[in-house]
């Protein structure tokens, strides 16, 4: 199909499945979604399944944040739901990383199934320097870089961050780790809770891999019309 860019995943941010496939049948020209929380918990996991039978790619967003054996387990369940890309915090520290790296490796392997991507969660988007203080981390870009490069240390393909950190990743860690971007905002759309935003043709001319859109796209009034400038936007760059 043409007007298709799997370098956009649309967050699929719903309290319904029902809702969801709605969306993902107004625009056939998205293969990739992200299931998150909120769609996971109301879907009871089915939307995974449902989006796979559909022949979408999958990012699954639970970001895990616990012990390493915890975190390890829960990723074999996540290798094993076939999902494309899912992700951890990268605040959970070396060993929890380096052991979920571990069981993914081996869940595919045991599963004969292709290895997901697994990403770390740096700062998050609708963070700003001032909410970092109120949690004891005094300086942003530090810690960003800091958090990339024990993922990357810890054997992870690569991580979430702002598109605002993207040149200070590509510096840290080097072309091929991969870099997914939410807090992208169209110059036509409002920013909401994302405070850490640029726009997709600027998060991919910066070395984004991937750029993940939600509110923008499925609150629209229309949708695919929305998906479509997202989609000629990014086909301006390479
Ligand atoms: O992991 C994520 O996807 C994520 C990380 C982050 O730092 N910021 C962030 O906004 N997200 C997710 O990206 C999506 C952004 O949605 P919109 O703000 O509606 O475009 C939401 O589903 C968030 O859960």
């Amino acid at each position: 199909m043409k007007n298709t860019d799997k370098r956009l995943i649309v967050a699929l941010d719903f309290p319904t499945w029902g809702e969801a496939e709605k969306l993902v049948n107004q625009v056939p020209e998205v293969m990739f979604y992200k299931v998150g929380l909120e769609l996971y918990l109301a879907s009871r996991g089915e939307a995974v399944v449902k989006l796979r039978e559909m022949g979408k790619e999958v990012f699954l967003d639970l970001k895990f944040h616990d012990i390493p054996n915890t975190v390890a387990q829960a990723s074999r369940q996540a290798v094993a739901q076939g999902a494309t890309i899912f992700d951890v915090h990268a605040a959970g520290g070396r060993e929890m990383l380096s052991k979920a790296a571990q069981a993914v490796q081996e869940q595919a392997e045991f599963l004969q199934v292709r290895k997901p991507l697994l990403l770390a969660i740096t700062v998050l988007t609708s963070m700003d320097e001032e909410d970092l203080k109120d949690i004891g981390l005094p300086d942003l870009r530090r810690t960003v870089r800091a958090w990339a490069k024990l993922a990357q240390e810890s054997g992870l393909d690569g991580v979430v961050a702002s598109p605002q950190e993207i040149s200070l990743i590509r510096e840290t860690c080097g072309p091929d780790f991969k870099i997914l971007c939410p807090g992208v905002r169209p110059s036509w759309a409002e920013a909401g809770d994302q405070k850490r935003i640029l726009t997709p043709r600027k998060a991919i001319e910066l070395g984004a891999d991937y750029i993940v859109v939600g509110r923008p796209i499925t609150q629209a009034q229309d949708p695919r019309l929305a998906a479509l400038r997202i989609i000629e936007e990014l086909s301006t760059v390479s």
